[in-house]
């Protein structure tokens, strides 16, 4: 949002976990730079348009719009909107980048539940098209109306969606990565290979445990207990991916997932 020219206020709990988002940031940058998709001084501009902050109720008290992306837990999320609902300016839309959760329910936690929606990006969202906007049962019509305007500056395509379990996006995702864990349990074939097919085979630019990996693993098993509580058997969360999180394995951010990042892996992604 600071590349298209948005003032930012970055807020997370601590410096480290800030300047974690910072060097994720220069990362992306460094991306675009090297891909004269951006210039030097661009990027310096957007970086400039960056402030960081550890409290919210300074990072939120003179904004106009407020785009929360912490862990996929209700209660987190309906604590922060809570904050967020006091800390800010009454007229202040609050929209939240949940995978899969209720944003009716978040926005129950609010006394603006018109003026709460589903803004959901993709990973990596310097690069993907699309931001899913999530109308809540109270959603109001200006408030989709701004997420479509601050969507389409950033080069985003949107559409417009009920809130029901998983939306779109990620009802559809959960049932293909779903059915490759099963695939992986029973033996039919390893990751490598389920990967290796559903790339070359399919044409999906990363196989399902590689991209399972890039979102975060923990942030995946809370969004398949999500849809296995709405739609019951058709999903069920895969051992495999608890055991996974359990372990502290959760993907790329922690260094060990499916696969290992902390050695130099033989990548199996295509390279031109
Ligand atoms: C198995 C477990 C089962 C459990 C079931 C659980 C179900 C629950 C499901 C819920 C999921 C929720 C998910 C979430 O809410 C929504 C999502 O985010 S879903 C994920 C969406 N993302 C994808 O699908 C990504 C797929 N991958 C790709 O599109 C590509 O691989 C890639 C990431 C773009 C990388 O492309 P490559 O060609 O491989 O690599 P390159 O390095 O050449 O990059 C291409 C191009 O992009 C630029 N780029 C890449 N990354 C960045 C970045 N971070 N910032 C800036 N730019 C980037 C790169 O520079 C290249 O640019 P170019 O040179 O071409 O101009
Ligand atoms: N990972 C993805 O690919 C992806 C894609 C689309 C949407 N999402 C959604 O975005 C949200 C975040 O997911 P993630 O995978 O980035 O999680 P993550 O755990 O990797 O990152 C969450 C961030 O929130 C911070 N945080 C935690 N508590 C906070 C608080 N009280 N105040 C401010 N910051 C706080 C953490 O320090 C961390 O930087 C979730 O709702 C998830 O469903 C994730």
């Amino acid at each position: 949002l600071a590349t298209p020219g948005y003032q930012v206020h970055l807020c997370d709990v601590s410096e480290e976990a800030l300047n974690k988002g910072f060097a994720g940031i220069e990362k992306s940058l460094a991306r675009f730079i090297k891909a004269k998709h951006l210039s030097e001084q661009d990027a310096e501009d957007a970086r400039s348009r960056i402030t960081g902050f550890t409290e919210l109720e300074k990072a939120v008290s003179d904004v106009d719009l407020v785009v929360e992306a912490v862990p996929e837990n209700m209660e987190l999320k309906k604590r922060i909107f809570y904050d967020l609902d006091r800390f800010t300016k009454p007229e202040v839309i609050l929209a939240t980048n949940t995978s899969e959760l209720s944003v009716t329910a978040i926005a129950s936690a609010t006394k603006r539940p018109r003026s709460v929606v589903g803004m959901h990006w993709f990973n990596p969202p310097p690069v993907m098209r699309l931001v899913e906007i999530v109308r809540g049962v109270d959603t109001s019509e200006e408030a989709i109306e701004v997420i479509k305007k601050v969507s389409e500056r950033a080069g985003k395509e949107t559409v417009v969606v009920k809130d029901v379990q998983g939306f779109v996006t990620s009802r559809a995702i959960s049932a293909h990565m779903m059915e490759c864990m099963k695939i992986l349990e029973e033996g039919v074939a390893s990751a490598e290979d389920i990967d290796k097919a559903i790339r070359l085979g399919l044409n999906y630019p990363m196989g399902p445990f590689e991209l399972a990996d890039y979102v975060g693993l923990d942030t995946m098993l809370f969004a398949s207990e999500g849809m296995v509580e709405a739609y019951g058997d058709r999903f069920r969360v895969p051992q495999t991916l608890r055991k996974l999180v359990e372990a502290g394995h959760l993907g790329r951010k922690s260094g060990k997932g499916f696969y290992d990042y902390t050695k130099e892996r033989e990548t199996v992604s295509v390279k031109k």
